[in-house]
């Protein structure tokens, strides 16, 4: 199969992440016959300090055209003081509004042999397998165009939360789709005791329910959800909500898998159509250069990118199997290990990826 990935590092960690992931890829490439052309790009921080804007129109052209994209994470403190137009992260919310991104699939599985990594109580995370189907185009993330800028020091500022019964809709059919597919159990996450567009939210939700007579459905105030998700994350399956919540909620649901450093995502328009793959952590410019940031979650979004933009469910499953065997055998990166006596090996970001890599060829000398 021949494919067109445009790579986008972005800034901070995620040029070391990306790195990896594309080792990755082409380790499978290789060992299953596949050409992956790569088509790398600058944006965020990295295309400010290059060209003064975080994206440039010809960078959605080439993602536009390719068959998936690859991004790392964008932002970092040199840029935090710039005006709101010119933020690294515009460039991500622009990149998911041009490729027509809307629905955004955060898995958290807990891997059995990291559940001591969580910081909560193994009883509570052995066994969790919740995915999060976050709205990813729309809500207090966009807004109105001509809202205009807050601009420092200026007594107010302003942020406006839409969402259109379209975009309700094609969000929730993702849900009750992937669900069928799953524990057959959708909790649709608003705040609709007090926001507006929660309630509008509520009501296509459960219009769009009546489709889907075989899938439980239940509403939960998010306020309620964030205390759920750390006390009893077991009783969710399919979690679907709006931008801003996925965004929070997701990072929280981190902490049940042992560490953000281990969670994927894919951010698609179509089934099968083009799709953008990333880890759900940010830059980390506490950790970036250092060697040490974990890129299980970057490659697991590889796995992704294979599985839903190329159709290659053998060999995304060679590469979680890869990642569930690295992490049986101890190996870690120290975002997992808790305590300084920690026993596991503790590895850098290309060793571990090496150590994957080992596991891939493995098992790919196994099934041949
Ligand atoms: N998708 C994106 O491009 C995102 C970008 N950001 C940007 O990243 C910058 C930093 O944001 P933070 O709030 O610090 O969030 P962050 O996710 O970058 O880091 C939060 C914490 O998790 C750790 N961490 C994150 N990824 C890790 C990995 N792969 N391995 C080990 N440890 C990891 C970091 O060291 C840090 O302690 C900001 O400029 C923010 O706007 C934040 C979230 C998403
Ligand atoms: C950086 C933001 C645009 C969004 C974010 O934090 C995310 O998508 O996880
Ligand atoms: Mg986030």
């Amino acid at each position: 199969m021949e494919k067109k990935i445009v790579v986008l590092p972005g800034d901070g960690i995620g040029k070391e992440v990306v790195d990896e992931g594309i080792k990755v890829l082409d380790t499978v490439a290789e060992l299953f016959g596949h050409q992956f052309k790569y088509e790398e790009d600058v944006i965020g921080g990295a295309a400010l300090d290059q060209f003064g804007i975080p994206l440039r129109e010809e960078t959605l052209e080439k993602c536009q055209q390719a068959d998936a994209v690859l991004l790392g994470a964008v932002g970092g403190p040199k840029w935090d003081t710039l005006p709101g137009h010119l933020r690294p992260e515009k460039a991500l919310l622009g990149l998911r509004k041009g490729l027509g991104l809307f629905a955004n699939l955060r898995p958290v599985e807990v891997f059995g042999p990291v559940v001591e990594s969580s910081t909560l109580k193994r009883e509570v995370v052995e066994g969790v397998d919740v995915l999060v189907v976050r709205e990813l185009t729309g809500g207090i993330y966009f807004g109105l165009k001509d809202r205009g800028e807050y601009d420092s020091g200026e007594a107010w500022a302003k942020d406006e939360c839409i969402y259109s019964v379209e975009e309700v809709r094609r969000i929730a059919k993702v849900a009750f789709e992937a669900a069928r597919g799953r524990r057959k159990k959708v909790t649709s996450v608003d705040k609709a005791n007090v926001l507006e567009t929660s309630r509008l939210w509520r009501e296509v939700i459960q219009e769009v329910h009546q489709e889907y007579p075989d899938i439980e459905l239940e509403h939960m105030l998010v306020d309620n959800a964030a205390m759920q998700l750390v006390r009893q994350p077991k009783q969710f399956d399919v979690l679907v909500t709006e931008n801003m919540f996925g965004d929070i909620l997701s990072d929280e649901a981190s902490v049940l898998a042992g560490s953000i450093g281990l969670m994927p995502s894919a951010s698609l328009a179509d089934a099968g159509g083009l799709g953008m793959y990333e880890p759900v952590h940010g830059t980390a410019p506490d950790i970036a250069g250092q060697g040490k940031a974990n890129p299980l979650a970057t490659i697991l979004s590889c796995a992704m990118l294979l599985r839903y933009s190329f159709g290659l469910e053998q060999e995304a499953d060679v590469i979680e199997t890869a990642v569930k065997s690295a992490l049986e055998q101890g190996w870690r990166t120290p975002d997992l290990v808790l305590s300084q006596d920690d026993p596991k090996s503790v590895l850098g970001t290309t060793e571990i990826t090496n150590k994957i890599i080992e596991y891939i060829r493995k098992s790919a000398l196994i099934q041949s």
